[in-house]
């Protein structure tokens, strides 16, 4: 397979860019300081057959139509927002991506986000190292442990997520576009209904047109002052700035937050903010787990140009 052109749209992880080249002609689109379209002139776009994409930038139309040979999308997520999908189909380019092998890792963030918000623990710890524990004591925080949690996307992720805040007492309620016959949890077809029922709502489902912004004013009201909001899946779930102008006028408790609209742009206004956490994209970046996604993208690729079934196709 050495011979077979495949393109990696941003750095993402060694180990991935090493693994690549090892079994494939690997092209940077990161070497290029020109346009998309001399690079590939100049790298002769039309031995291309894969790309790698990711979280920061997949397959959008128009890398798409400036690579004539392109077979296959293998991408280093599972998300599948930064893939122009519909061309994908349109074209019979096949897409895969990396399921199940990080839902363990992000679930483990989202609870650790809840955590950080309720129990203060980023505050808390500042206030140790800048040596205010001295004088006085950090003051009292809010239990985690049997509240109710409200997860919008009950899919891997979301289970994932249910399972762990299960264990620790809380009640579990959900929203999605339907009823999950294995899900023993509340079901909610009206988001709205979700956020007033919970005290910690969770976003974790997929970003497409219909979830773009679904965390909007409303369901920030619904959620109240004493609530808090948890993203673990993407930043335009959640429309910023109703977001921050709800923590700056005491309309929503805390949020924890992993994604962002403009990353890595984050509202200046946050930094300021003690009942909120952020993290910087970070939900499946572990080692382990980026070395799993990492086997996944290349015995996709292998099983694709083997003429083998994806192990994880999406089209
Ligand atoms: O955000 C992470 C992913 O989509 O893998």
């Amino acid at each position: 397979m050495k011979s077979i052109g495949v393109l990696m749209t941003c750095p993402m992880h060694k180990y991935l860019e090493q693994q690549l080249e090892n079994h494939f002609n690997l092209f940077k689109l990161w070497h290029c300081n020109s346009s998309i379209t001399e690079f590939l002139k100049t790298h002769q776009g039309n031995t291309i057959r894969a790309v790698v994409g990711n979280t920061e930038i997949g397959a959008d139309a128009e890398l798409i139509a400036s690579l004539p040979s392109l077979e296959i999308v293998a991408s280093y997520s599972v998300g599948l927002d930064k893939i122009d999908l519909r061309k994908c189909e349109e074209k019979g380019i096949r897409v895969a991506n990396t399921p199940d092998v990080l839902t363990d890792d992000v679930a483990d963030l989202a609870i650790g986000l809840i955590l950080g918000v309720l129990r203060g623990i980023c505050a808390s710890d500042a206030y140790v190292r800048i040596g205010k524990w001295k004088d006085a004591d950090f003051g009292l925080a809010t239990k985690f442990s049997g509240k109710s949690v409200g997860i919008v996307g009950l899919g891997r992720i979301g289970s994932a997520i249910a399972k762990r805040a299960e264990a620790f007492g809380c009640s579990i309620s959900y929203f999605s576009r339907s009823q999950k016959p294995f899900a023993n949890y509340k079901f909610y077809s009206n988001i709205i209904d979700l956020a007033t029922s919970c005290q910690i709502l969770i976003v974790a489902c997929a970003l497409t047109e219909e979830t773009r912004h679904i965390i909007n004013r409303e369901v920030i009201d619904a959620l109240g002052p004493k609530g808090i909001l948890i993203n673990i899946g993407r930043g335009a779930h959640v429309d910023e700035t109703e977001l921050v102008s709800a923590l700056l006028e005491g309309r929503l408790g805390g949020a924890g937050l992993d994604v962002y609209e403009n990353e890595p742009e984050v509202p200046e206004e946050l930094l300021g903010l003690g009942n909120v956490v952020l993290q910087p994209h970070v939900g499946s970046d572990t080692v382990e787990t980026s070395d799993a996604m990492a086997d996944l993208v290349i015995a996709n690729l292998k099983a694709h140009f083997s003429k083998k079934s994806l192990l994880t196709p999406v089209i």
